[in-house]
This record gives structure tokens, C-alpha cells and sequence, in this order.
């Protein structure tokens, strides 16, 4: 155990352990794996019958994830471990927490019975549970018990297992609002005027006011987000029609042979109950119609803070068409004033795709797309209480024994290969083209759309900074193993929004008069800028992980501008910035520089500046790797002996940002070896150095899955 600066004690790592017969909890506990490590856990993950590979003697946290199968019995791939458990004698295990998730189905006599003498066994070896146990009910839908029982272990598990924090913390100003607002009431009190003054021309020239663009000076602003040789464009792009073609879906094969016709299915789980009618579905899709006319959100949608109605500024493609990903950066602007700081994000609410709304109102024969369009339609957790519901609304009968078998025990591989293909609402609809589901039920079965987070990339400190926000991020479309074209909500809406523009195109108020709802989600770690300006960065992020960098970046040349004006105002003594501000120092990866350097302009600007003190680049595909360094951890290693500079004689700060799997990791471990490399430590007393640094906000990490 590892006493923490409150005292408590916690384990170093977490070790989660699964039993599962057709894979439920199989899956659940990688899940719980792998967002142990996305949130800054060690964590490991074994199968039960595995047992010999955990060093039970010093195993301080453990996560149990096991179903019961047969009649009240183990899976398969716990028995040999079920044999081991009884042997152990006495108070075997006294130093083991646990928390145990147990799967089952009510139609047993025996529910959850894996999971209950699991408990009971290891409270007579003398391990202690941390956390209520859950048990989950195939019969209702795992997910019910399932999702809050993980959503509530994060913050007990943190009192039980150090961690690298990787949620954002609270906001740490360099600057206050205050501070902010008055240098820039100052400085900028004259570019203010001018930018008034333009406005009111464009504004006298411009028919309707939210339809205008905000003309901070927009080309310049734009030419600075530009590659050189961008073609600068006010869109033409039609906007969205009600001509939109409607989707088709994927009609998923599903392999029957083990539905035995003589046997009855069992374990079906219940059929949701019916809470909404019509008549409220009407009323709630005119409030979300009227809201929507207004460009805001569905009624029942809550927006964590303030909502902003924001324009679409401009668009602009980054990456070329033979580049792996298509990376599009976008400016949203707004008419109020928003105090943030780079390092925060914001939250969009996109809409379904249109033409897959068309798709599921035409297999329902629907004609009131409002009815449908706040529930989320694209496809990842198809639950088997909806398809026990689907098959009530089957005219065909083939069809409604399909969807029961894959809703009952005997369906269960079936029901796990069926929700591998990710199918979308219209799927199943393909897949089952006799199920009529009443519009209310669809509605009130199906989850409501969820927002969708970007880091900001732009400064609140530069010129109109406090009302716009830029992002950048891959468009999320991809071929599914199966061979099928699955995409994300929010990127492809916003390309299409823009015309799905060429490379180096760049294109301002792409889509006028579309107000995107948004909202600020401020940083929960200190994942800002230092407060102490002097104190070197060094930032890591290969890919879209240089998105928070590009608004530090921003931030500390506004700050540097800022300076230099002073110095040029008043009489009192010039101040070198170099001895003002700390060395930035930037990692940053991509696969090949003419295909995905992503902000190269602005990066070689920043560098030559002196805003940035070094530029070192990761590229994976390129002929040179070897001499340059493959991945951001290669560089990191060839560099090792100046970050140990900047860190020990320093106190520079590390934050890290972009994928939680390989990278970060090998970052981590990289960082390691640097502090045993030259500072002397012993490995184990690096990573105790780094989780201190974590505690400390001095190691930041801002990971994704
Ligand atoms: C053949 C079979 C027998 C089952 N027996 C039980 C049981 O006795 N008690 C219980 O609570 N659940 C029982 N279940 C339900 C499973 O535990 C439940 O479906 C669970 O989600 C399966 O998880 P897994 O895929 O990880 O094995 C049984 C399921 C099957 C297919």
C-alpha cells in the first residue's frame, strides 16, 4: 500500500478478473479494464481460470466480474479457480479489497449464485469488500445494473488505488478573468474599435443579422488557421433539404442453427414498460420543434452549462485525400462573451444524420421526423428487453421467432455476434422488416442523443477569442470489420455541413444561418497552462492530441504580445520575454509530414517566434524514422537528457494528450526510464515520483479511448 497525502493508504494498482460462459461478462470487465487505464489506473484483467498468474499475496484490489451459468454453477473458466478458492484455509486473502459485479437472470432459481458464494468465500479468507455489490439481470437488460455499478466505482475505486488523474481538474488561471478582461480593455480598447466599426459596415450591408458572419477580421484569422495556399471561399453549400435520400439499412444474418424447434426459449427477459403516450410524444416534439426552429436542443436534453447557439465561422480541411484520417478544423462564434481557458472543451449537440432519420420514418411509415429525431439512432448497445420488445411488434412470424431466440438464453452467442455488427436502429428495422413499433415506444426504448467534446484550440486572449472556439478532429468514418460503412454523429454532420471540402480548402459561414447548440466544458484537472509563467511545458500530443497545445501555444504568444506592448508603453524598464516565460517545448506525431502535420504552418511560425522553444516530430511511415524516431515515446527517449534538464533544474510540467492505449503508455514508461536514466531513481521509486507528480498537477494527461 501506498499512503497518500490525505493519509489513507491505497493499492499501487487494480486487478479485474472475469468468468463468463458466453462472453457478457467477459466483456464488461475489459471494459472496466480498459477505463481503469483511460482513467490513470495500473490496472490488469485475467480470466478466473488464469488465477496462477496473480500474486494473491500481495493483490491489495480486485474487480469481480462473473456470470453463473448451468443451474446456479460457474463458467467454464472459473471451475479450476472455483477448486483453488475452496482449498485455500483460514484467512487467506487478508489483505485483498474487492468489488464483485455479478451477471445472472432472474427466470433461474438460482440468480447470480457465481457471484454470491464468490462474496461469501472471499469474506471467510479474510478480504474485505469496498463496494456494494450489483447484480445484473439478463432478464431486464444488463445494462440497468450494469452501467450505474461502473459509473459509481470510479470514485470509490480512487480512494482505494493511486491513480494518474486524467479528467480535467479545476480551471488555474495564468491570467483572471478579471486580469484579462482589464490588459485587454487596454491593449485592445483601439483594435475593439476598429473591429466595431467593420462590423457595423457589414452589418449595414447584410440583410439578416444571424446569418451575418462575425467579421473579427475573419480572413486574416482564417488565413492564420490556413495552410499557405488555402483557397479562401464563403460557401455555397445548399443547405440541408428536405430532398434528403433516405438510408438504407444492413439487413444482419443471424445464425439459427441452434434454435432447436422443439425446445421452448428461456430467460426472456421482460418487455419495458410502456410510460409514454402519443399524446406526450406529440407535445414533447413540439417543444423540441419549436426549439429546433431556434436552433436549440430537444426539450428533454439538459445541457450541463450555459447553452451557446454558435455560427459555424469556417471550415477548413487539414489533411489530404491520401492521408489515413480526414482532419477538419472548425471555428464556432457566438454573440456573448465566454470566460474560458485553453485547455478546456466544449460539448456540441449534433443531430441524427439526416438521411438516416428518413430511413427509420420511412421503414415505420412515419411521417413526423421531429417524433424521432432526438433519440439516438446510431447503433452500439442493442439491448435483448428491445428486441423481446421488436418481437411483440413482428407481423412475421419467422421474424418474431429470430428476435426471440436472440432475446433468450439459448439465442446468447447469437445475440453477442448479432450486436458485434454495431446495428444501427435501422438496421434491426432492415433486418426485420415486419416489426411495427408504435412511434411512443420506439421513443421512450431507444437512448436520447448525447453531446460530443472537443478541446478548444484557439486563445481567449487573442482577438475575439472569448466569442469563438476552434477544434480539430478526425472525421469518424470507418469500415466495420463486417464490411459495413459505419460513422460517428458529429463529424460527419459538421462535414457535410461544409460541403466535405477538398485539402487546403478553407471555407468562411459554410453553412449560414445553422446555429449549432453548445456548451463549455471547463477542465476538472489542471490540464492549463501553469499559473507560474516561467515554468517550462512540455507538451505531447501526436495527432489530434496537439489540439489543447495549439490553444496553449495561442495563449502564450497573446501573452508575449501583450508583454511586448507593455514594454513599448510607460517608461519603465524593457523586459526580455524569453525571462518572462518558461521554454515550451512540443512532441508531436503523425505518419508522414505532407499528409497529416497537422497546423505545420502555425507550429514553424510558433517555433520561429520563439513561442515555442522546440519543435521535435514523431513520424511513423516516412523513410527516415529510424534517424528521427518513430512514435512520440522514441523521441521522448532520444531527447531524454534535456527533459531531465527542464524537469529537475526547472520544475517544467508534462501533459500528455491524445490516445489512452499505446501511447500513453509507452510515455509513461519512457518517462520512467528518463527518471531512472538520469535522475538516479530506482524503477520503482520513478514510478512512485511520476503518481506524486500526477497528485501534484505537475504530470497531466487529457487520454481518449
Ligand atoms: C445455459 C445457461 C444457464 C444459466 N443459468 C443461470 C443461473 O443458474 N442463474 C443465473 O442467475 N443466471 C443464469 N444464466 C444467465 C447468465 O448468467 C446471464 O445470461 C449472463 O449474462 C451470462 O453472462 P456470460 O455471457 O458472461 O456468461 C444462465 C444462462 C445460460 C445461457
Amino acid at each position: 500500500m501506498v499512503p497518500q497525502d490525505d493519509g489513507t493508504p491505497r493499492a499501487d494498482h487494480l486487478t479485474v478478473l472475469f468468468a463468463s460462459q458466453t462472453g457478457n461478462a467477459e466483456s464488461i470487465s475489459r471494459s472496466i479494464h480498459e477505463q481503469a487505464q483511460e482513467r490513470g489506473f495500473k490496472s490488469s484483467h485475467y480470466v478466473l481460470n488464469d488465477f496462477a498468474k496473480v500474486d494473491w499475496d500481495k493483490e491489495e484490489c480486485l474487480v469481480f466480474v462473473v456470470s453463473t451459468t448451468g443451474d446456479g454453477d460457474p463458467p467454464d473458466n472459473a471451475t479450476k479457480f472455483w477448486r483453488h478458492l475452496r482449498k485455500l484455509k483460514g484467512a487467506g486473502l487478508p489483505n485483498a479489497k474487492y468489488a464483485i459485479l455479478g451477471l445472472g437472470d432472474t427466470n433461474y432459481d438460482n440468480f447470480c449464485q457465481t457471484a454470491k458464494k464468490l462474496d461469501t468465500r472471499l469474506q471467510d479468507l479474510g478480504a474485505s469488500s469496498f463496494y456494494a455489490r450489483g447484480l445484473a439481470d439478463d432478464a431486464t437488460g444488463l445494462e440497468e445494473t450494469v452501467d450505474p455499478w461502473i459509473k459509481n466505482l470510479w470514485p470509490v475505486l480512487a480512494h482505494q488505488v493511486i491513480s494518474v488523474p486524467t479528467i480535467h481538474d479545476l480551471p488555474l488561471p495564468h491570467l483572471t478573468p478579471q486580469e484579462t478582461h482589464i490588459i485587454k480593455e487596454k491593449i485592445y480598447q483601439k483594435e475593439l474599435q476598429e473591429e466595431r466599426q467593420q462590423q457595423q459596415q457589414v452589418a449595414g450591408s447584410s440583410s439578416s443579422s444571424v446569418e451575418k458572419v462575425d467579421t473579427d477580421s475573419i480572413d486574416s484569422r482564417l488565413k492564420a488557421l490556413s495552410v499557405s495556399d488555402s483557397t479562401i471561399s464563403t460557401s455555397t453549400t445548399p443547405q440541408p433539404t428536405n430532398r434528403v435520400t433516405p438510408a438504407t439499412g444492413h439487413a444482419i444474418d443471424i445464425d439459427l442453427s441452434a434454435l432447436d424447434s422443439h425446445s421452448s426459449l428461456t430467460g426472456l427477459p421482460r418487455v419495458p414498460n410502456a410510460n409514454l403516450t402519443l399524446t406526450d410524444a406529440v407535445s414533447e416534439a413540439s417543444q423540441t420543434a419549436t426549439n429546433a426552429t431556434k436552433g436549440g436542443l430537444p426539450s428533454f436534453v439538459q445541457s450541463p452549462s450555459k447553452l451557446f447557439l454558435a455560427k459555424i465561422n469556417a471550415v477548413e480541411c487539414l489533411t489530404p485525400e491520401n492521408a489515413l484520417k480526414r482532419t477538419l478544423a472548425v471555428e464556432f462564434g457566438f454573440e456573448d462573451d465566454v470566460e474560458y481557458l485553453p485547455g478546456d472543451a466544449f460539448g456540441i449537440w449534433a443531430p441524427n444524420d439526416e438521411s438516416l432519420v428518413r430511413g427509420v420514418l420511412a421503414s415505420l411509415a412515419i411521417k413526423d421526423e421531429d417524433l424521432i429525431k432526438p433519440v439516438k439512432l446510431e447503433g452500439k448497445a442493442v439491448k435483448k428487453a428491445n428486441l423481446r420488445l421488436y418481437a411483440d411488434h413482428a407481423m412475421d412470424l419467422a421474424e418474431k421467432q429470430k428476435l426471440m431466440f436472440l432475446a433468450s438464453k439459448q439465442g446468447g452467442e447469437q445475440f453477442n455476434a448479432f450486436r458485434a455488427w454495431r446495428p444501427t436502429f435501422l438496421d434491426i428495422l432492415t433486418t426485420f422488416p415486419s416489426v411495427k413499433i408504435p412511434l411512443a415506444r420506439v421513443i421512450e426504448t431507444l437512448p436520447p442523443l448525447q453531446p460530443r467534446y472537443y478541446s478548444i484550440t484557439n486563445s481567449p486572449l487573442a482577438k475575439s477569442g472569448h466569442r469563438r472556439w476552434s477544434c480539430a478532429f478526425n472525421t469518424v468514418e470507418y469500415e466495420h470489420p463486417k464490411g459495413i460503412q459505419r460513422r460517428g454523429v458529429c463529424t460527419p454532420w459538421l462535414d457535410n455541413l461544409s460541403g466535405r471540402l477538398p485539402y487546403g480548402k478553407l471555407v468562411s459561414n459554410p453553412a449560414p444561418g445553422q446555429l449549432v447548440p453548445m456548451f463549455l466544458k471547463p477542465n476538472e484537472t489542471k490540464f492549463n497552462l501553469p499559473t507560474d509563467s516561467l515554468k517550462p511545458v512540455i507538451m505531447i500530443g501526436p495527432g489530434t492530441g496537439v489540439a489543447p497545445f495549439m490553444g496553449f501555444l495561442e495563449h502564450r504568444a497573446e501573452q508575449r504580445r501583450i508583454k511586448k506592448r507593455m514594454n513599448n508603453v510607460g517608461s519603465g524598464p524593457r523586459q526580455d520575454l524569453d525571462e518572462l516565460f518558461g521554454e515550451m517545448v512540443l512532441f508531436f506525431g503523425c505518419r508522414n509530414r505532407d499528409l497529416d502535420w497537422l497546423f505545420r504552418r502555425q507550429m514553424e511560425e510558433y517555433e520561429k517566434d520563439g513561442v515555442l522553444a522546440k519543435l521535435h516530430m514523431a513520424v511513423s511511415r516516412e523513410e527516415d524514422e529510424l534517424i528521427r524516431g518513430k512514435y512520440v515515446q522514441d523521441v521522448l527517449r532520444k531527447e531524454s537528457k534535456k527533459i531531465w534538464d527542464l524537469l529537475s533544474t526547472k520544475d517544467a510540467s508534462i501533459y500528455v494528450c491524445g490516445d489512452a492505449g499505446g501511447m500513453a503508455k509507452g510515455v509513461h514508461d519512457e518517462l520512467i526510464n528518463i527518471l531512472v536514466e538520469h535522475g538516479g531513481f530506482e524503477k520503482m521509486d520513478a514510478m512512485m515520483e511520476l503518481n506524486k507528480w500526477a497528485q501534484n498537477k505537475r504530470y497531466l494527461r487529457d487520454l481518449w479511448a
